[in-house]
């Protein structure tokens, strides 16, 4: 079992650069599904293991993908499956995003029930009413969505009724190969829709209105592969303010774009962050005690729910009492639990959180329920006086690329421990082989050779060392 330990108590200092947006890129590359000719070219794409499980969804599809230096090259003129296998839907959500550009490449596709974090039940039904409103047919199978279509997607008018941001970009894919336009009214805001607009329209699409409550779709008759960067990761530049407020240090956050967290930035201007805007970035600095604020989450421009952990860490330590409101996921509070561990005084009552600030935060074993709890969990650590230990870090690798590391680099004390099992290097299998091949000579005077063999195979695998890897220190 993988961790991270922190020994909290360090100011953080310096500068941190932001990676390729997590909930950008796994929709674009669901997207260079629908380019029938040429290669697209993906810049700034973060080594992520969300990112890994999509880019082994588009080449179980048929498409081929390569990645080196943070860019990804994909070719998918040649699709030959629309089933994204089971194993891959299960650990992320985000492969339900194939769904749209499959059924408007190729007229079908049959996908599982998407998995991901515990956040609450997470409904795709606002997805299918767009692909239905379209003209496809849907079935529910065993665990899996069934959508066909025969032709050509027609264009339609969709009105959400939740503002979802993967059925507004599940939606905006198909319709950008339908026929005829498609309207979506309500649509989701958030920057990552733009951004996957704005990669569209390179293909050849022709989307407007992104960013808006209504996106109007034209439909054209086919796409082409094309080159794009992608935005700075927003959540991830939000944790690492976080994580300098509650430190309290002075860090630029290299590649973070003010606009995208201007919800974020507000709230802890009003708790006594500074913030300013830098050339390419943005300094933050914290001096002296916070104040509590309240908040509530809600679709973009609201105050994000994929920041409400890491805020709640930040409120612990604030002067006075705040109500944290979660409205988007009705199961994300999963994380409170842990931060109590810590020492921290949060009671749930329905939908909100009362946090009792001013808390002076110890360390303790705690686990991470979902992505962002993880890392906030590893902000509130930072602060706590003593060691913690964080396990549950495979959904902190979801959306972090080196998060370790990257506090590390601020003088933060955090290292991450693996327990790997490492194979035996080729060497010493050929050296274990003959090994075995000269017990079993000795043995087979006194048993029968195949006896002598398995006995010997046997007792060599119990004997193959399982090495526990040293920690590596950040
Ligand atoms: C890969 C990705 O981009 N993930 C983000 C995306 O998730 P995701 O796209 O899954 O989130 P949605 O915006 O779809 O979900 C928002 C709300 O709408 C509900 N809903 C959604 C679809 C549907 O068909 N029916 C329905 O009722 C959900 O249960 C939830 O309560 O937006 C969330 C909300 O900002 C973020 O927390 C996730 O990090
Ligand atoms: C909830 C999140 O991601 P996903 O939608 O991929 O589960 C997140 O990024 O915080």
């Amino acid at each position: 079992m993988s961790k991270i330990i922190v020994r909290g108590g360090r100011r953080l200092t310096g500068t941190v650069k932001v990676s390729g947006a997590k909930n950008s890129v796994l929709p674009i590359l669901a997207a260079s599904l629908l380019a029938s000719e040429g290669e697209s070219v993906i810049h700034d794409v973060p080594l992520l293991d969300d990112v890994i499980t999509i880019q082994k969804v588009l080449s179980s599809l048929g498409a081929g993908l390569t990645y080196q230096s943070e860019t990804m090259r994909i070719h998918a003129s040649q699709l030959t499956a629309v089933e994204a296998p089971y194993d891959l839907v299960r650990k992320m959500r985000a492969s339900f995003l194939v769904m749209g550009p499959l059924l408007a490449r190729l007229g079908s596709a049959k996908i599982y029930l998407p998995g991901g974090c515990a956040i609450g039940t997470r409904p795709i039904d606002q997805h299918l009413k767009g692909f239905e409103a379209m003209g496809a047919e849907i079935n529910l199978g065993q665990g899996c969505i069934e959508a066909k279509i025969n032709g050509r997607l027609r264009g339609a008018k969709i009105y959400l009724d939740v503002a979802s941001v993967g059925a507004t970009e599940n939606i905006m894919m198909a319709a950008a190969l339908a026929e005829g336009t498609t309207t979506i009214e309500n649509a989701a805001k958030e920057p990552e829709i733009v951004d996957l607009a704005n990669y569209l329209n390179a293909m050849g699409a022709k989307v407007r209105g992104a960013g808006t409550g209504l996106i109007r779709i034209e439909g054209v008759q086919s796409l082409k592969g094309a080159v794009h960067t992608v935005i700075p990761d927003r959540v991830e530049a939000g944790t690492y303010i976080i994580a300098a407020a509650i430190t309290g240090g002075d860090v630029y956050v290299e590649g973070a774009i003010a606009d995208h967290l201007a919800p974020v930035i507000s709230k802890l201007q009003e708790m006594g962050v500074e913030i300013r805007e830098g050339d390419n970035g943005l300094h933050v600095k914290a001096e002296g005690p916070l104040r509590s604020v309240d908040v509530k989450t809600l679709p973009h421009p609201g105050f994000p729910t994929d920041m409400q952990s890491q805020m709640m860490a930040l409120l612990m330590v604030s002067e006075g009492t705040s109500v944290v409101t979660e409205t988007v996921f009705e199961n994300r509070f999963m994380h409170v639990e842990e931060f109590n561990k810590l020492q921290g005084q949060i009671k749930v009552e329905g939908r909100s959180a009362i946090v009792n600030g001013n808390t002076p935060l110890v360390g303790a074993k705690v686990c991470a329920t979902d992505l962002r709890a993880g890392a906030a969990l590893i902000c509130a650590a930072l602060r706590a006086e003593g060691e913690s230990e964080i396990t549950g870090t495979h959904h902190v690798d979801r959306g972090y690329v080196d998060l370790a590391k990257k506090l590390g680099s601020l003088g933060a004390e955090i290292r991450r421990e693996e327990e790997t099992v490492v194979l035996p290097q080729e060497e010493s299998v050929a050296e274990l082989i003959s090994e075995i091949n000269q017990e079993v000579a000795a043995m087979a005077s006194t048993e029968t050779a195949e006896q002598a063999s398995a006995d010997a195979s046997y007792k060599r695998e119990k004997e193959i060392p399982v090495l526990k890897v040293q920690p590596t220190w950040a």
